[in-house]
Parts: C-alpha cells; structure tokens; sequence
C-alpha cells in the first residue's frame, strides 16, 4: 500500500482531537444525538453525511437446519457506536461475517449507504470501507508485526524487494497515531506474539485504508485494563470523525462505556435497540436472556479447614516463590493484570509447565510436578485460558468432547456407556445453554462462546478433588455466567477446592473466599473477601509500579 492510499488529516483515527468528555452512563447530554451533530465533532473535512443508512434490510440466515438469524433489520449511523449483545449463538458473529462479506445472507440484503449490495467476499466489502476485527486473530507467524499489518500492501524498493525501512517507519507512525506505541514492537515476529498483541495487530489492519464501518468482535477478551483504555481511546476518536463503530462484546462495564446505542438480539431475531443512556444492565440481561439474574454471585460460605492444596515455594520461568493453599469448599480468586504469572502458575500445578522448585501436596500426598496425567489421576483438573486451541476436538461431537475427561468412570459401566455418554453432555449443554439442536452436532459448527462452554463442561463433569478455572466466563453470555457461577458454588458445597483466575474484577470480588493477588510472578497479597475491593485488588496488583514510582530503584 501506497502512504496515498491510506487516510490522511480528518479522516484518520487519529487526525481529530480526543472528544475530551467523559461518559458515565446516564449522564450523557445529547446522548441520542449523532456524535458528529454535536459540539466540537463538527470539524472541516469531517465526513458527509451519507445518503441513507448502512446496516441490514430483514436479514435471515440458516446454515442446514439452524436457522441462525431471522428479519434483522438494523442499521449502524456514522459517528456512533452500536453494541450489538445477545447470548452466546444468538448470532452476533453471523449478523457481522454477512456485514464483511464472509457469509451470503439467506434472505433480505446488506445496505451501504442506503444501496443495496450483494456482498461476495471480505475484499469487496473492505473496499466499500467495511472492516471487521474478528474474535480469533489471524496473524501470519513467520513474518513481522509490520509485514502482518500491512499484508497485501507492503511497501517495495528498487528491484521490488520489501523496503524494510519505509514499513517500519510506516508501522512505528500507524502505531503511535493508533496510541498504541510501547504495546508493540514493529519487529516482532507474529508467532512471538501474545494474545493481546495478536489482537492489536488485527486492530491496526481494520484501521488501514479509508473506513466507513469498523466492528469489532469481542476485543477486549485478552486486552489488559491498560490496553482497553488505550483502544477505548482510539474508538472514541473514531466516532470523533464519523465512523460507525459495530461493537459486540459480553461485558455489560465496557458496552456502558463506550456504546451510544445497545442493539439486542436473541435466538436470531433483533429484540431492540436502545439508547446507552436510556437503559440498564439489569434491563438488558432480562431482554436477552428473558429472566432475571439479581441474584448472580449468592453463595454461601462453606470452606472448611482441610487444607486440600498446598503450594510451597513453587518457581517457574517467570514464577517465584509462590505459597497458596486452598482448603475443601474454598474459593480462592487469584487476581492480577495481564502477565502476573497467573496463568503460567495453574498450568504448572497442573503438570503442563516445569516447576523449577518447590513443592506441590495434594490431599496430604505430594504431587510430583511435569506430568499431567499425574496431576489428573491425583485429582487436579485445570480449564485453561486458551480453551479452544488446548482442548477441543472440532470435528467430534459435543458428546465426545464433553465425556472424554470422564470415560475411566463411564466405562466401567461398559454397556450403558453412550447413553450415560449422552446424559451427562445433555446435562452440562442444559445446564450452561449451549445452543445446538442436538449434542451429537460437531463441536466445529457453534458459536464461539457456545464452544467455551462445552471445554467447561469437560471439566466440571470430572469433579476433581481440585479444580483451576482459568477465566471461566470469557466469551460467555451472561445468563450461563450466572450457570457457572452456580456451578462454582455446588461444588464448593461438595468439598471441591477451587482456584478461580480471572481478570473480571467484579466477578472475582462475588465469587471468592480469599483473593491472592500476583504481579511479576509473585504473590503480593491476599485479602479476605471482607478486605477485599476493586482498589485493594488493584492496589497489589501494581505494587511493583508503585514502589518504583515511590521509591526509584527500590524495585529492581
Ligand atoms: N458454519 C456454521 N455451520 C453451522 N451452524 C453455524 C455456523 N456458523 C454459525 N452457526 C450457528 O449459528 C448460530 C449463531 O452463531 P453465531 O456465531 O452468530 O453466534 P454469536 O451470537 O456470535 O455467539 P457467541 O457469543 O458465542 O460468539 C449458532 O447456533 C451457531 O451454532
């Protein structure tokens, strides 16, 4: 791609100043305004506007039997974030792959400036200005963090070779107009890359070239708080110019923040749309779920005083020292930003990570680490944070994927074994709403959160003596949040000890007994369920900041 060829002054992301208002929710003046109708948005070269709505005209979709949307109509006005929310396979994700030319509706048409358009792949739609951030990053791994964003359009010199200079002059300048400079390297190559950046990159490819309409997918799913607020900043200056921001997400907090309007769907069908200012939380979950769920995180206290897991002093890679214990009926939270070591920490006591030192006790008996088969028949289960590329088999059925981690304890039941198969995957699909005609259906053809669900179920089926839940509910709609949470709380009442990571602080305050909270790979504090607040948690959880901001040098 030519410099040309990609949006100069007004029309860039970041051409126009930051909108200096904040917005809490139901405090917005003009808030059913268009943002570029109001003050300060109306700058010279701010876009026209459009000669009629770009969005959807009575839209269906069916793959085979399922039919994934009916009669959506719904339009996406410049200059305003639309959310789009809905349980999981409510058909979100759909609704947005027929916007970006991926998927062909079955009936009804996609609308471009009030023209009806025959969308036939995302080339076509991406030069009409339609881009998308989708759920799964696709990130080429052998090349760079500049090549991958500019991919299609590299820059070339002399004897058209790749002039390496000018991309990443090009990639440092996109990235600081994005805000997103000191989050990522330009010469990082892509299979180096975390989740969040692989996420920021695809971020960064939506935003080349002239855009119109840009959605995004549930971004924030693997986005620290810092690198939240640093694309909530740039979505702010998006709407700034005009733009129509598509955003879907699960997380009511981030929906309130940052959408003008909330759009609901449920089982394929558009419920309403209504204004961010103008409505609540509780009044959403209701729309899109049809109950009420005040009740989300009552639980009560039951912990005893085995201790069932007992952590000394565990180092790993970026590990060190840690101490945890967790006793029979406890929920311990184990909170911390991106990068604390969280993650890594679970997948080491689950034998899926070398323990460089110390030791792990499970119910008395030592747990010898490395090996996790060992830490399963011991009784240590762990749903890890990357659910889908760890744990599913795509092409099996939601029955197989579901028994798979319990068929030592089917099989002794040799002949009633696929019905009993089939109970226990209808029980748990039941249970957390997994949204599919049948639990033969392929793993391949849910949703993404609907797929979640059945890698949880796999493990909540086990009952292990210990279960690590790490982020639970990612992806997760919000009525079978209240189902996990549930889930979390029986087995508490059995005697299960739990480890529950999650960088929901709300949900880790309502869920646990006792929060340990990590940074750096160490442990920097626990905190009762009666000490612990949003401040507290975060307060331990930048401890490193803080003392280095207190005291340079102290930290090193
Ligand atoms: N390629 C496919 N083949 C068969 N069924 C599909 C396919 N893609 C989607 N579906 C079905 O369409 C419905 C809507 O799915 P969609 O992915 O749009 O849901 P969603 O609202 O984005 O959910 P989530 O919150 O879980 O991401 C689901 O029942 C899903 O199983």
């Amino acid at each position: 791609m030519t410099s040309a060829s990609r949006p100069t002054g007004d029309h860039h992301p970041t051409g126009a100043p930051h909108p200096a208002e904040a917005r809490p929710a139901g405090d917005r003046p003009g808030a059913d305004r268009p943002r570029s109708d109001r003050p300060g948005a109306d700058r010279p070269g701010t876009r026209r506007p459009p000669a009629g709505p770009t969005g959807f005209a009575d839209v269906g979709k069916h793959f085979g039997t399922v039919q994934a949307l009916t009669g959506v109509t719904l339009d996406f006005p410049p200059g305003r974030v639309t959310a789009l929310m809905g349980e999981n396979g409510a058909g979100k994700s759909t609704l947005l792959k027929i916007l970006t030319g991926d998927h062909r509706p079955s009936t009804g048409h996609v609308l471009v400036d009030g023209e009806r358009v025959e969308l036939r792949s995302p080339t076509q739609a991406r030069a009409l200005g339609i881009r998308i951030v989708p759920q799964e990053p696709e990130i080429v791994p052998h090349v760079s963090v500049a090549e991958n964003v500019h991919v299609g359009a590299l820059p070339t010199a002399a004897g058209r070779r790749l002039d390496r200079a000018e991309l990443r002059r090009r990639t440092t300048a996109d990235l600081e107009r994005f805000g997103f400079s000191g989050l990522l390297d330009p010469e990082l190559l892509g299979s180096d890359l975390t989740a969040a950046q692989r996420q920021l990159v695809e971020i960064m490819r939506a935003l080349t070239g002239e855009a119109k309409l840009i959605a995004f997918d549930e971004p924030t799913s693997s986005l620290s708080e810092h690198e939240t607020e640093a694309l909530f900043a740039l979505i702010d200056r998006l709407r700034a110019q005009g733009i129509a921001v598509v955003y879907v997400s699960h997380r009511m907090r981030e929906i309130f923040r940052i959408a003008d309007r909330i759009a609901v769907l449920r089982d394929g069908a558009l419920v309403g749309v209504q204004d961010a200012s103008r409505t609540t939380e509780g009044d959403l979950v209701r729309q899109m779920v049809g109950r009420d769920l005040s009740t989300l995180f009552e639980r009560r206290a039951v912990a005893t005083d085995r201790v069932v897991l007992d952590v000394r002093d565990v180092t790993t890679d970026h590990v060190r020292g840690v101490n945890l214990t967790v006793r029979a009926g406890e929920v311990v939270g184990l909170a911390g930003l991106v990068g604390a070591g969280r993650s890594e920490l679970a997948l080491a006591l689950a034998g899926d990570l070398p323990v460089h030192s110390g030791s792990i006790t499970l119910d008395g008996r030592p747990l010898p680490p490395g090996s996790p088969g060992r830490a399963i028949r011991a009784g240590l289960g762990l749903a890890p944070e990357e659910r889908k590329d760890q744990a599913l088999f795509l092409h099996r059925s939601i029955r197989e994927n579901t028994s798979i981690a319990v068929l030592e304890r089917l099989r002794r039941l040799r002949f009633v074994r696929r019905s009993a198969e089939r109970d226990l995957a209808r029980q748990y699909a039941d249970r957390l709403r997994v949204r599919t005609p049948s639990v033969e259906q392929e793993v391949r053809t849910l949703s993404g959160g609907n797929q979640q669900k059945v890698v949880l179920a796999r493990w909540l089926a086990r009952r292990p003596k210990v279960l690590i839940l790490d982020e639970p509910t990612r992806g997760i709609d919000v009525g079978a949040k209240a189902e996990i949470y549930r889930i979390i709380a029986d087995l508490a009442e059995q005697g299960v000890a739990l480890v529950v990571v999650s960088s929901e602080l709300p949900e880790l305050l309502g869920l646990a007994d006792r929060i340990v909270v990590m940074q750096g790979g160490r442990v920097t504090g626990e905190l009762s369920r009666a000490e612990a607040t949003e401040t507290a948690v975060l307060r331990l959880a930048m401890a490193d900041d803080i003392t280095t901001t207190t005291a340079p040098g102290a930290a090193s």
